[in-house]
């Protein structure tokens, strides 16, 4: 397939795991040419046969116009220094997650005169805020960057045509440009992304020896704040250990929060202390509210509509069919199973003004749902 698309091949990506693959097989479908590197073979050819592009043999040259590099951040800077000297004339862009650490070390080769500052003008680096918690090439998605922040970060000495490149890999992915300095950036990601990580991975490995029955009990909001402690502990090391600085700041107010509502448990009789509690929680309300909505829309509190189904297949997908003839949007879906029983709740997340006409249509149609 081949639509309108402001890349210009060749694009050569270097790493082709899970963003790597992802973004060949974005561009790819889009008719941009890709080539694909990586030290794994395996890994390149498992992105070559999903669609992701044509894996670049030992030895084999190509003049790519435009180098991603998606390798893991403690390799990141020396595999774009590599790119910038070994292609003179292409744009180098690399995708990790973290970006300060990565310009610093390339302009620590500037400073000790092993890249040339006409070389750096040449390097920007990228955030797509999109991922899983799978990594590798097998669990690649062409859609993962489509409605997500893709942040461009240009340094100094960034040259006008490699910002422009590294913006337009993130509109061919469809995603929605956001423009950080790389400090920015990485304080930013601290909060939205490596706390959540670390705050999820905290409460998770509290788990490690409850009892059965304790688990058997739970409900959507453990798994809701678990989801990212499945997620590949090789990348979140670098990932932690390369944005440290801006990681703990944060940790360090989680401390005096946490010591705080320790002393208000350790004495909720005292005077004062469910009006902490009070406060506690209102803070989180309030925090919560100030999570955009989907594609960056702003908070949007939805009206849950909730549908007991049989647990046997087809009874999702006649459901999903019966509120799309009724002409209402879902706008998130979930779904909960209660072990032992062959039953289902299915939640649907709808506009608060079409929760009513949705209830009724589907209790007409003989659905059960909870009232
Ligand atoms: N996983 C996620 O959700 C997200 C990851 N990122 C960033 O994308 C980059 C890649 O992450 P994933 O694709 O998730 O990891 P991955 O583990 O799925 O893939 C990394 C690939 O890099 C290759 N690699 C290792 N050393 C290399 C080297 N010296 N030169 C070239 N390739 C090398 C590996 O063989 C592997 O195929 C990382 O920098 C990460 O911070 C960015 C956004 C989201
Ligand atoms: O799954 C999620 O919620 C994520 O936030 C995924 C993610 C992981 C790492 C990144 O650098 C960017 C995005």
């Amino acid at each position: 397939m081949s639509a309108a698309h402001h890349v210009t091949g060749p694009v050569l990506v270097i790493g082709t795991g899970l963003l790597g693959a992802s973004l060949g097989l974005g561009l790819s479908r889009l008719g941009v040419e890709v080539w694909l590197s990586d030290p794994s073979p395996t890994a390149a050819r498992v992105a070559q046969d999903i669609g992701a592009g044509t894996v670049l043999q030992q030895g084999e040259e190509t003049v790519p116009r435009l180098v991603v590099v998606a390798a893991p951040p403690d390799v990141t800077a020396d595999v774009v220094a590599d790119a910038l000297t070994h292609y003179d004339d292409a744009i180098v862009l690399d995708i990790a997650s973290v970006k300060g650490s990565i310009l610093r070390q390339l302009r620590l080769r500037c400073d000790r005169g092993e890249l040339s500052e006409q070389q750096l003008s040449r390097y920007v680096g990228a955030h797509p805020m999109a991922g899983r918690e799978k990594s590798g090439p097998a669990a690649a998605r062409g859609e993962l960057f489509t409605a997500m922040p893709w942040v461009v970060c240009a340094h100094a000495t960034s040259s006008a045509r490699a910002v422009r490149a590294a913006t337009d890999v993130g509109i061919d992915l469809g995603a929605t440009i956001v423009r950080l300095s790389a400090e920015e950036h990485d304080a930013a990601v601290a909060l939205v992304s490596h706390f959540p990580q670390v705050a999820s991975s905290l409460l998770a490995s509290r788990l490690m020896n409850a009892p059965g029955h304790a688990l058997a009990l739970a409900g959507n909001g453990l798994r809701d704040t678990t989801r990212i402690a499945a997620s590949d502990p090789k990348l979140w090391i670098q990932i932690l250990s390369h944005n440290s600085g801006e990681l703990v700041k944060i940790l360090y107010g989680l401390r005096e929060d946490l010591n705080r509502l320790i002393g208000t448990l350790e004495d909720p009789h005292a005077e004062g202390a469910l009006l902490d509690l009070a406060e506690l929680m209102s803070e989180g309300n309030a925090g919560h509210a100030r999570i955009p909505g989907k594609h960056g829309a702003p908070p949007q509190a939805f009206s849950v509509v909730t549908v007991i189904v049989d647990d046997r297949p087809g009874q999702i997908a006649e459901l999903l069919t019966a509120v799309g003839s009724a002409g209402v949007n879902i706008e998130d879906l979930r779904m909960e199973h209660s072990s032992g029983h062959d039953v289902g709740m299915v939640e649907i997340s709808v506009l608060p003004g079409r929760s009513a006409e949705l209830m009724e249509f589907l209790t007409e149609r003989e659905w059960k749902v909870v009232q």
